[in-house]
């Protein structure tokens, strides 16, 4: 049986665009001869599409889609995901596509309600696992955390006979998030003596960035195609169901144990033939990568898996490329300090869009130091990015002039710093509206949580590129970006810019020889804090447990608790960790509860 799965980038909202994009996968497949396709769940709105589902015209216009769709296959079955309307309740449902028209409907049982998702605010929950017979297969039809659980409905199909199990998914990418996804398919193989193959949705949506990484593996877990990462694919791989079928006479599990615990009903929602049968094998295409857990009897393409900080890096370029295109804008502008940060966003920028898209506004100001300056300068044109220096003392002495008579008699203090922020913040967004280029902000992880940034300052702007990568990591992301072009950054006796921005020590630049291990504990330190409290809900004694010095605990915990109101005032940016700062951690600005 030849399956495809096509991982396509899809755009909430764009309904007949997700249906145009549907029919050339669809059609790709079928001239590939595969007799059944796998799209990306919810197809047809994109995922999330949040709260447009409590409009009525939304689901029906979604319908209206799926039905364009549906006249377009014949000879072939594709499962569409789509929102069903059903009484009084939308349930995240996938149709069942063959001859012009809708064949059966699937409705997803398990509904994730953790972390970024929110389905039990939208949908109803299926109550039964499907079957579809295609050319005399049972292939079960489960959608995304259906087939999370060990005793979801796929289980239940299984047990009942199907020997393929399709999985319609969008699953959003945070750190090592593909790896965890393979084993988890390879346990569910195994245990359920079944192909299983899932197809991910790929590209950007606001804070998310799904990774494709769509798979097949055979019922003995070893993987036997792999969709590309970060890119839109078409994964076409032949399977043998009748190995799985030959491989249960001999594994009795899914008979015996399973199947008297299992509460799901099976219902068989259609029976198919398609014309793929005409087709004749495809050739083995070269293969790569990981022996140790892919089949040797496999045929599909098999793409190798980018290491752990190439797979980040990938990330942001595809969540910025994504965020920049689907909205509308085609430049995008950055304050570049020759700091690590503004240098990190403007790599990703430059590699998402293209250096001709990417304009870096170099603004100093009489605490900028001559070597961030000409870093700035240097960087903007080793990448070929056009430069602007826009020296901000002008507006420094205004704001002194026109605020002398209400402080007359106070100190400087960090009101003086924050200006200096707000007054770049306030010309890349003038840039903004004067020449529409999004501004890109630079705020990293460790700063977001402590509230490192100032208000309506450098915290300003449209999308927060690195807002989910801790200090530590930008410097490995900036270290990997830098072995992609080695000879870019100045050599041999050459002032190398990267290295000389790298070694800098981390300074806002705000007031003379300020430099940020004066405000917070050094970042390797600040990092592990932040990984237990943030991600891990840790409190202090567990912290200070794990060897962490007590004070810096107590300061940082402080620090992060206070800064919720700036957080919730800050641009999306793009979720990596497995807790991010946006939806993935909702806590209440008003709050006595320390720690
Ligand atoms: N609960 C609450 N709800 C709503 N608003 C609240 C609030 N608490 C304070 N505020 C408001 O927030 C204001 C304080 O916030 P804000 O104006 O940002 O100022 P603030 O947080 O006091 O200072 C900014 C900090 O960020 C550092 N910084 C700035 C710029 C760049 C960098 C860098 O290295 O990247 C670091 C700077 O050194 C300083 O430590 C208050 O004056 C008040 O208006
Ligand atoms: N002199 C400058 N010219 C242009 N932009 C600046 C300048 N100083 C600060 N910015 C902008 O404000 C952001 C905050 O920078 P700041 O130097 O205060 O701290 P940072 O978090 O260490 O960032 P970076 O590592 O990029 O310097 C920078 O990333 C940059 O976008
Ligand atoms: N859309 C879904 O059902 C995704 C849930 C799944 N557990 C995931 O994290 O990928």
């Amino acid at each position: 049986m030849r399956i495809a799965l096509a991982q396509i980038d899809l755009v909430v909202g764009d309904l007949s665009g997700n249906a145009r994009r549907s029919i050339d996968a669809i059609e790709a497949a079928r001239e590939a001869g595969a007799a059944i396709t796998v799209l990306p769940e919810l197809t047809i709105t994109g995922y999330p599409p949040e709260d447009l589902l409590f409009k009525q015209h939304f689901l029906d216009d979604a319908r209206v889609a799926l039905d364009d769709v549906a006249a377009a296959t014949s000879g072939t079955v594709a499962i569409v995901g789509f929102p069903e309307r059903g009484g009084d309740a939308v349930y995240n449902a996938a149709a069942i596509l063959a001859d012009g028209e809708v064949q059966g409907i699937v409705r997803k049982v398990r509904l994730p309600n953790y972390g970024v998702f929110d389905e039990y605010r939208y949908f109803g929950a299926g109550d039964h696992a499907a079957i579809v017979e295609v050319d005399g297969v049972p292939v079960a039809v489960t959608i995304c955390e259906d087939l999370w659980l060990p005793d979801g409905p796929a289980a239940a199909a299984a047990a009942a006979g199907a020997t393929v199990i399709l999985n319609t998914s969008a699953s959003p990418y945070h750190r090592g998030k593909g790896h965890q996804r393979e084993r988890m398919l390879a346990q569910r193989a195994r245990d359920h003596v079944a192909v299983v193959a899932l197809c991910n949705q790929v590209g950007g949506q606001d804070e998310l960035v799904f990774d494709g990484h769509s798979v097949i593996l055979d019922h003995e877990g070893l993987v036997v195609g792999r969709a590309a990462q970060f890119a839109e694919d078409l994964l076409v791989c032949d399977v043998d169901p009748a190995a799985a079928s030959a491989a249960r006479l001999r594994d009795p599990r899914g008979r015996l144990a399973h199947r008297p615990a299992l509460g799901t009903p099976v219902r068989t929602v259609a029976r198919l033939t398609t014309a793929a049968t005409e087709h004749p094998p495809t050739s083995t295409p070269p293969r790569h990568g990981h022996p140790q857990d892919e089949s040797p009897h496999g045929d599909g393409e098999l793409f190798p898996t980018l290491d752990p900080i190439a797979e980040v890096y990938a990330a942001l370029v595809l969540a910025t490329r994504d965020y920049v295109a689907k909205n509308g804008f085609s430049t995008v502008v950055l304050g570049l300090s020759g700091g690590i940060d503004s240098t990190l966003v403007l790599l990703v920028a430059i590699d998402a869009l293209g250096a001709d898209r990417v304009r870096a506004i170099v603004m100093p100001s009489p605490y900028s130091s001559e070597g961030t300056q000409s870093d700035a300068d240097r960087l903007a044109d080793a990448v070929g990015v056009q430069r602007m220096r826009l020296g901000i003392k002008p507006a420094m002495d205004a704001y002194d002039q026109i605020l002398a008579e209400p402080f007359s008699g106070l100190e400087m203090d960090l009101t003086e710093e924050n200006l200096q922020a707000r007054i770049r913040g306030n010309l890349l967004m003038a840039l903004s509206n004067k020449h529409g280029w999004l501004v890109l902000t630079t705020g990293n992880k460790s700063e977001m949580s402590v509230g490192y940034s100032t208000l309506y300052g450098d915290s300003a702007g449209g999308f927060a590129v690195i807002k989910d990568c801790p200090k530590t990591l930008v410097y490995d992301l900036v270290a990997h970006r830098r072995q992609v072009t080695p000879d870019a950054w100045g050599t041999d006796g050459e002032h190398d810019v990267l290295a000389s921005i790298v070694e800098r020590p981390p300074s806002a630049e705000l007031r003379h020889d300020q430099r940020d291990d004066q405000s917070l504990p050094p970042y390797d330190v600040l990092d592990r804090i932040l990984e237990g409290y943030v991600e891990l809900d840790l409190g202090r004694d567990q912290l200070v447990d794990r060897g962490l010095p007590a004070a810096d605990v107590e300061r940082v915990i402080r620090l992060v608790d206070l800064a919720e109101y700036k957080r919730r005032q800050s641009p999306p940016g793009v979720k990596i960790t497995p807790r991010a700062l946006g939806r993935d951690r909702r806590l209440p600005i008003t709050n006595r509860y320390g720690g």
